[in-house]
């Protein structure tokens, strides 16, 4: 586990994984980002290993979307290095991402709610038959494969004809996910996918992401919420201001460290210090800053990681 604390040396740290003998498909070893001036990434390192899902976390503003970025092709790091297969890479466009087998799942689907299911699955990558000039869209094989892809996940809409955008938000979720599946992914980004969402529909989302997981991808699960991330991670990432606050493997943290690690524990208690002078604010539910104090991080040194 690697744990960065509050102190004053701002320490870039290395995510230390168990070395399970599998190469990584995907790496960034002390990365950055700096947009101009403005750094929004610094000395962040990740591992993302065939059957695992790593988990992102992290407050708004903490770097999360220009990781994805990065991964995903859209934007190119300015410092560290980032591999895919043990070789450094550094794409030009999301296109070349895919060609890697790096797929990203973002938050609004990019979906034509009007078109059918089984017509957004194969959206831009439509099955055709017959030779030019007389080619036409191969309806009857992309229903019938769209069907059983979704089938294979554990996916079983009643008709694959009724319009995407009648789905629940958790449904367009897992057809998303089965479709990058579909189309070869090895590394599977999902930016924030329970982020809309209410419990149930949560719970729909956190099945197929495990069943990515246990049909061999790499999964990146970026989000807010540090329950559903502990639902199905095995390993947390939890960036702050752009920088790796935590970075520890299942067996490493327990649920209650990771929110602590997210609220930011020394943050809260001074919010719940000064919300008590609030009249009409009932601060009795928040933790006690001991409390916090008690699972808040140590700062990192040289052998303050474990
Ligand atoms: N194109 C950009 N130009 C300048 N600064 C940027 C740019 N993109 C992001 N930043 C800055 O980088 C920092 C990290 O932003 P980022 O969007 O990666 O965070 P985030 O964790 O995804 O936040 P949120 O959850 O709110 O989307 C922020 O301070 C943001 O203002």
């Amino acid at each position: 586990m690697t744990i960065k604390g509050s102190g004053p040396s701002g320490a870039v740290l290395q995510d230390t994984p168990a070395d399970d003998g599998t190469t990584p498909i995907v790496e960034l070893r002390a990365a950055g980002k700096s947009y101009g001036n403005i750094r929004a990434l610094h000395g962040v390192s990740l591992t993302v290993r065939p059957g695992q899902v790593t988990c992102v976390l992290g407050d708004n503003g903490a770097g999360k979307s220009t990781l994805i970025k990065i991964i995903s092709g859209l934007h190119q790091h300015t410092e560290g290095e980032f591999l895919v297969d043990g070789r450094p890479v550094r794409f030009g466009s999301p296109r070349e991402a895919l060609d890697a087998g790096i797929a990203t799942v973002y938050q609004d689907l990019a979906t034509v709610p009007l078109m059918p299911v089984w017509r957004n699955f194969f959206l831009g990558s439509e099955m055709t038959r017959g030779p030019w000039p007389v080619r036409r869209l191969d309806i009857a094989r992309m229903k019938r494969t769209a069907d059983q892809e979704l089938r294979n996940m554990g996916i079983v809409l009643d008709d694959l004809d009724q319009p995407i955008g009648t789905l629940s938000g958790g449904q367009r979720q897992s057809v998303a996910i089965a479709r990058a599946v579909y189309f070869g992914a090895r590394v599977l980004i999902l930016d924030e996918p329970t982020a809309a969402l209410g419990v149930k529909q949560s719970g729909v989302v956190l099945k197929y992401i495990a069943a990515a997981r246990d049909r061999g991808l790499g999964v990146i699960f970026i989000t807010h919420n540090p329950h559903h991330a502990y639902m199905v991670g095995d390993h947390f990432s939890v960036l702050r201001l752009g920088t790796m606050d935590l970075s520890a493997d299942r067996d490493e943290v327990g649920l209650e460290e990771l929110t602590n690690h997210m609220a930011g524990g020394a943050e809260l208690a001074a919010l719940k210090h000064e919300l008590a002078q609030v009249r009409g604010v009932d601060v009795e539910g928040l933790p006690e800053a001991e409390d916090l104090q008690a699972t808040a991080p140590v700062p990192a040194t040289e052998e303050g990681t474990s």
